[in-house]
């Protein structure tokens, strides 16, 4: 369903990502990994469009994406979270959600200002899609509380939320569980994998090897900028460049 080919990008001197090239499966759990500054975030940015390539290429099932504005990546169905917060810090909970949910509104502004019934059934159809995401999510009590209020951990999990608001095909989530403790770890996994029951596909940058090698399906590992293997959970755990990658990581 999402599919690079050779996509490259450099800053300056430096080539944070290149020639890489790989799928990721429709309804799997994909992990990218690798060491820090092996160039996950810089693919995230290429593939929803906040950067551009200078090389390569970007598929969204049969159509090439390549170097189309982030809002119109996202309304073909690609949502992603940021490795520190993605929420509005100075609305409610429900409203975080509902806004999402809006984002896949097909009635016309001019509809909307006259406020017909259609319009109006809308905003109560994502008054409900909020509600049951924060069920989902396990956060319903705190519909009503500001997105800045939450600790951290919480947060998170709302920027997780928001994104699956959005009606997307494809979830993009930047490092879902750094700065949760072990039960909303736990928690938000269960989530991952009910939502990929559903038929949803998610690509996760994720430096929690135990949470990776139980949910994925497939694992991209990057190093330097290039693709360093690829595999099941099974075949990464004992590939040798892999292997060597993260204890080079810890040794340094
Ligand atoms: N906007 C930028 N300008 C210059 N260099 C950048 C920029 N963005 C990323 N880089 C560099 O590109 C390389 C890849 O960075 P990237 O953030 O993609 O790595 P990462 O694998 O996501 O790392 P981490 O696990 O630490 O988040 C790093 O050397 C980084 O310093």
């Amino acid at each position: 369903m999402l599919r690079v080919h050779d996509l490259t990008r450099r800053f300056g001197r430096l080539t944070a990502l290149d020639r890489v090239s790989f799928e990721v499966a429709e309804a799997t759990i994909h992990g990218l990994i690798g060491p820090n500054g092996s160039g996950k975030t810089t693919f995230f940015n290429l593939a929803t469009g906040f950067l551009q390539p200078n090389a390569g290429k970007v598929f969204w099932g049969d159509r090439e994406v390549t170097g189309l504005a982030p809002h119109h990546i996202s309304r073909l169905g690609i949502a992603r979270t940021f490795q520190n917060t993605s929420n509005f810090a100075n609305l409610t909970l429900r409203d975080n959600l509902v806004v999402a949910s809006r984002n896949r509104v097909q009635t016309s502004v001019l509809h909307r200002m006259l406020h017909l019934g259609s319009a109006r059934s809308e905003e109560a159809d994502h008054g409900r899609t909020a509600d049951a995401i924060l069920e989902r999510f396990g956060i319903g009590h705190l519909a009503h509380t500001i997105a800045a209020d939450l600790p951290g951990g919480t947060q998170k999990i709302l920027g997780v939320a928001i994104a699956l608001a959005t009606g997307p095909r494809l979830l993009m989530l930047d490092e879902p569980l750094a700065g949760l403790n072990p039960a909303e770890k736990v928690q938000l996994m269960d989530i991952l994998r009910s939502i990929r029951a559903e038929g949803l596909t998610l690509l996760l940058i994720e430096h929690d090897m135990k949470a990776i090698m139980q949910a994925c399906d497939r694992i991209t590992v990057l190093s330097y900028g290039t693709l360093l293997a690829e595999g099941s959970p099974a075949e990464i755990s004992r590939d040798p460049a892999t292997i060597k990658a993260y204890l080079g990581t810890e040794a340094a």
